[in-house]
């Protein structure tokens, strides 16, 4: 028996499908992120997966009991989940330890322990109108967790915080799967947020899950442009032009598109196994740079830690064979 298991889900709003037939588990303590592009459904999926939402057909269920849509209850809401909205208010003129009272489950020292967590400790003497926007999202989440929820559903939490508050964010939440050991589904836009946190990811497109797996598998293997694309940037050479890089080892002219991350190239002294080719461009984006380089029929983007070239040098580059894909 699966923990949270969404089977089936369809749902249309305003007379257009918004989730069609939309299956997928989640295990206990597994970081589940889900992403994809604007409308594509991942809200409405998370929302109803908790209850806070209402699916036309299919069956959310959770550790064996279903989860009921929000037609069918008097408050939205499954014992045992907790979802934090985009959208999330907290009262005014409150204090923060008013505000993390009500409903609190947990005893003294687990709500002290939990407190530390949120990084919110030194904030619960304010009033909820003296808190920064991050601040603001943690005393959300730990209201949540107060309930000792099982299973935490958020949706996009880093939008809208600057890096310094995001990063604290990013602790916190996985300190909530690996120290408070909460089962997590997220939703974010960020593939450095969900690569880097994810047991498994799922990729949504027009109301479908399109493509599901370890970060890895979706970042290195993904099933198409849109989502490789989702995910960072990427070279997609045509099946016809494929036949300029079978001098490099692991490439076969195979009538598919050839598929590399940028990281998969590397600029390199040696002359065989390589490919010659100018430098049109070098950007730094601080931990790497990326240099475009113009092969003889195509060019290609490579991400380097250094980069010694010029623009208008001429290099050579070479291919780690374990990342070539195709499309
Ligand atoms: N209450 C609603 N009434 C009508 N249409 C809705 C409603 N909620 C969502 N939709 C539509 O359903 C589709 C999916 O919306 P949803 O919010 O689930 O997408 P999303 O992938 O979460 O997008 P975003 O990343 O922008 O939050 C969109 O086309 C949206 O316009």
């Amino acid at each position: 028996m699966s923990f949270l298991s969404v089977s089936n889900i369809s749902k249309q709003q305003l007379g257009a499908p918004v989730l069609k037939n939309v299956s997928f588990t989640v295990d206990k303590f597994q970081k589940v992120a889900i992403a994809g592009e604007t409308g594509s459904g991942k809200s409405t999926l998370l929302k109803i997966a908790g209850g806070y939402g209402q699916a036309d057909e299919g069956l959310v269920t959770f550790e064996g009991k279903r989860v009921k849509g929000v037609l069918e209850v008097l408050l939205p809401g499954h014992p045992g989940i907790a979802y934090l909205s985009q959208h999330f208010e907290l009262r005014n003129n409150y204090r923060v330890e008013e505000i993390l009272s009500y409903n609190n489950k947990l005893t003294e020292a687990s709500s002290i322990e939990l407190f530390e967590v949120c990084r919110i400790t030194h904030l619960l003497k304010r009033k909820t109108d003296q808190l920064s926007g991050g601040e603001k999202q943690r005393i959300a989440l730990a209201r949540l967790l107060v309930t000792s929820p099982q299973v935490l559903l958020l949706d996009e939490p880093y939008s809208n915080l600057d890096l310094i508050h995001k990063n604290i964010l990013k602790d916190v939440i996985r300190d909530v799967s690996e120290k408070l050991a909460i089962t997590c589904v997220l939703i974010s836009h960020d593939p450095q947020d969900i690569l880097s946190w994810a047991d498994e990811v799922l990729i949504m497109r027009n109301g479908e899950i399109v493509q599901q797996g370890s970060p890895e598998q979706v970042y290195r293997q993904p099933v198409s442009e849109y989502a490789a694309s989702l995910l960072g940037p990427f070279n997609l050479i045509s099946p016809d032009k494929v036949k300029s890089f079978t001098a490099l080892p692991g490439i076969k002219d195979n009538g598919s598109s050839l598929f590399l991350r940028p990281e998969s190239f590397l600029i390199t002294a040696g002359d065989n196994d390589t490919l010659k080719g100018k430098v049109e461009n070098i950007t730094f984006y601080g931990s790497f740079y990326e240099v475009t380089v113009k092969l003889q029929q195509v060019t290609v983007t490579v991400r380097t830690a250094n980069c010694q070239a010029k623009k208008g040098d001429t290099i050579r580059i070479a291919v780690n064979p374990d990342h070539v894909w195709y499309l």
